[in-house]
């Protein structure tokens, strides 16, 4: 049904508590990202994002509603299942990093590979390429209290890459960081959407979804507006010194 889309969800719905204390977190909403496809959710405090990106990475089951992954069901998956779809196909990241303190730069990007099952020699080669590729080659060996904010959060994003995951789903990837680690990491996400990767990306900062495809806006649970962008309306592509 569903191979033209990387991600497709159908009256997606997820409910905390019940009667007087009732949340509709996600109300019934319907989604289709195809391939290639980068996408930003914004919307007020509270208006379900980050239940949304759980639900769609797995990290939640939802009350009701379908969830594909790569044509495949992934709603109602039991929990060994979704934790190993989550390490071989979906790349996530976080407003805090969630690095491994006491690992390296390097150490912390192989780490998926590894436990993906590849040989320490592979997960390290791929490791020091994704690390050449978002820039810090040569903050390989650092410690990530060694390295700033906006270093920190682009290790974070090559670990997302380590198994070539279908769909990179980044929770306020940009919330903790100050402008000059912002633009690095904007950077960095117009450069996964200039090389075909999937990415959907929950945020309150508009220069983020400036740097997007599409701009998905909700409130209560609701999408409200669905807004495909072009070159022309993409300004940020410009400021980063990308051609677009
Ligand atoms: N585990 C939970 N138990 C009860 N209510 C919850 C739970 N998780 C989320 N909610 C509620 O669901 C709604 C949506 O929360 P969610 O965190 O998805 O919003 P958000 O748009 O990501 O907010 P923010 O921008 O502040 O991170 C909120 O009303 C929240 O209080």
């Amino acid at each position: 049904m569903s191979e033209d889309y990387v991600l497709r969800a159908r009256r997606l719905h997820k409910e905390h508590g019940s009667d007087a204390t009732l949340v509709r977190a996600v109300d019934s909403v319907n989604l289709d990202v195809p391939p290639g496809q980068t996408l930003a959710v914004m919307g007020p405090s509270g208006s379900g994002k980050s239940t949304l990106l759980q639900l769609l990475g797995g990290l939640q089951h939802p009350t009701n509603g379908k969830v594909w992954l790569g044509g495949e069901r992934i709603d109602h998956l039991g929990e060994r299942a979704l934790a190993r779809l989550r390490r071989t196909s979906i790349g996530f990241v976080f407003q805090a990093y969630h690095l491994m303190e006491e690992l390296s730069a390097v150490e912390n990007v192989e780490l998926p590979a590894l436990l993906a099952g590849q040989t320490p020699r592979a997960a390290r080669r791929r490791a020091d390429e994704l690390l050449e590729q978002v820039g810090l080659a040569d903050r390989a060996r650092h410690l990530p209290s060694e390295l700033s904010g906006g270093q920190r959060q682009r290790v974070a994003i090559a670990r997302a890459l380590a198994n070539k995951p279908m769909v990179v789903l980044a929770d306020e990837p940009t919330g903790n960081l100050d402008s000059a680690g912002t633009l690095e990491v904007l950077r960095l996400f117009e450069e996964l959407r200039l090389a075909g990767q999937t990415l959907l990306i929950v945020t309150h900062d508009e220069r983020v979804a400036a740097t997007t495809d599409r701009l998905i806006s909700m409130r209560d649970g609701r999408f409200v507006d669905d807004t495909r962008m072009t070159d022309a309306t993409r300004p940020l592509s410009a400021l980063l010194g990308f051609e677009g």
